[in-house]
């Protein structure tokens, strides 16, 4: 996932749940107008193992549609808004839908003051692709990530639709700004930096693994790039004083994630591993459900969750201050959809 490269070689055929060629997928984007949606859109409109890149926003989603689809690759492209069963239309078929739907963060908030107004719409498009795409992998970018996969997981629960292996909430941000952080310490290029990142997707619940980066750290620089890692988002919201938070870095963690997603789906390639937040029974004692793991992905989406591997004593402290606040966010998501909390 570290160097974007369209896929354009051959393509073994799979059975898929879409009615798109067999060698090539459906991907929904949900929030497709907004900072995110748009250049995410348009690095997909790239991606030749898309056959149909289906566009939703509850606005100016038919001229974000309309630009992207006189790009010269073979992908169809179709923008609806609510209107005339938008949703339905957007959802049908779909093998793979991303959401970045939902309101940003100003300088001051942290992610967990978007729950109210993000969980709702999160809820409501989980609903929808309940209804209309329940086959379909579901990869969530809106924040707050931590509670937002849990809400979409008791969703689904409620639709009696729910398959842990499908979804997926999009930590690849993390990772790419980590890789980027190290290799300007290391003067390194950063596609050769394997940054592993565990935990969740908010302060500190990121934990970077930089003990198994295969560098070494003075005790300084370990806590410089630790915290720089945690709070990375915080840097670009505090740069766009108001206006929103990361979204061209966003759009491009998202392609590469969504890049390797359909190496796995479509091509059948084994052995594609992203960090990403998915359930996961590896801190399942501590009552935790949810975490940020190497994830294998496969023909189902999650094929096998991985474990941490060796930390260090300053990981594991880092280890301590995350699950009880990760514990915190993932029963705020679920209560929101099982006690409408
Ligand atoms: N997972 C991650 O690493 C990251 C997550 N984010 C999150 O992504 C989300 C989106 O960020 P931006 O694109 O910058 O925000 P934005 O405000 O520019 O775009 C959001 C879009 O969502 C649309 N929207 C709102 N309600 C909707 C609904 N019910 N159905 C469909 N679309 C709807 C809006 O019309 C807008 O076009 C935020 O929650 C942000 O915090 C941002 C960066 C990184
Ligand atoms: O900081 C934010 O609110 C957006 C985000 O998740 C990130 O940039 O990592």
């Amino acid at each position: 996932m570290f160097a974007f490269k369209p896929s354009n070689f051959g393509v073994v055929k799979r059975a898929f749940s879409s009615s798109a060629a067999a060698n090539a997928a459906k991907v929904a984007v949900l929030g497709a107008a907004g900072g995110i949606g748009q250049p995410l859109s348009l690095l997909l409109k790239h991606n030749k193992l898309i056959s149909h890149l289906s566009l939703y926003d509850i606005v100016n989603t038919p001229g974000v549609a309309a630009d992207i689809s006189h790009i010269n690759t073979a992908s169809k492209v179709t923008g609806y808004v609510p209107d005339n069963d938008g949703l339905k239309l957007t959802l049908s078929d779909s093998d793979i839908i991303v959401i970045p739907a939902g309101v940003p963060r100003k300088p001051g908030m942290t992610r967990d003051d978007l729950f109210y107004t993000n969980a709702g719409i999160v809820k409501e498009l989980a609903e929808a692709a309940a209804q209309y795409a329940p086959k379909a992998i579901m990869a969530v970018i809106s924040n707050p990530v931590n509670s937002t996969v849990p809400i979409v997981s008791e969703v689904y629960k409620k639709h009696n639709i729910y398959d842990p292996r499908r979804i997926i909430g999009i930590t690849t941000l993390d990772v790419v700004r980590a890789s980027r952080f190290v290799s300007e310490l290391k003067g390194t290029d950063p596609s050769n930096e394997k940054i592993t990142v565990v935990g969740g997707h908010s302060g500190v619940t990121i934990i970077p693994l930089l003990s198994q980066s295969g560098h070494s750290f003075t005790d300084e620089e370990l806590k410089t790039l630790t915290h720089r890692i945690q709070f990375g988002g915080d840097e670009v919201v505090k740069a766009k004083a108001g206006t929103g938070s990361a979204t061209l870095s966003m759009a491009y963690a998202a392609s590469c994630f969504v890049d390797s997603l359909l190496r796995a789906l479509v091509k059948g390639e084994k052995g594609i591993i992203e960090p990403s937040y998915v359930k996961s029974n590896l801190f399942s004692s501590d009552n935790i459900d949810y975490f940020a793991s190497n994830v294998e992905l496969g023909t189902e989406g999650v094929a096998k969750v991985h474990p941490l591997g060796k930390l260090s004593a300053y990981e594991k402290e880092l280890l301590s201050a995350a699950l009880p606040e990760l514990k915190k966010n993932i029963a705020k998501g679920a209560d929101f959809v099982v006690s409408g909390k």
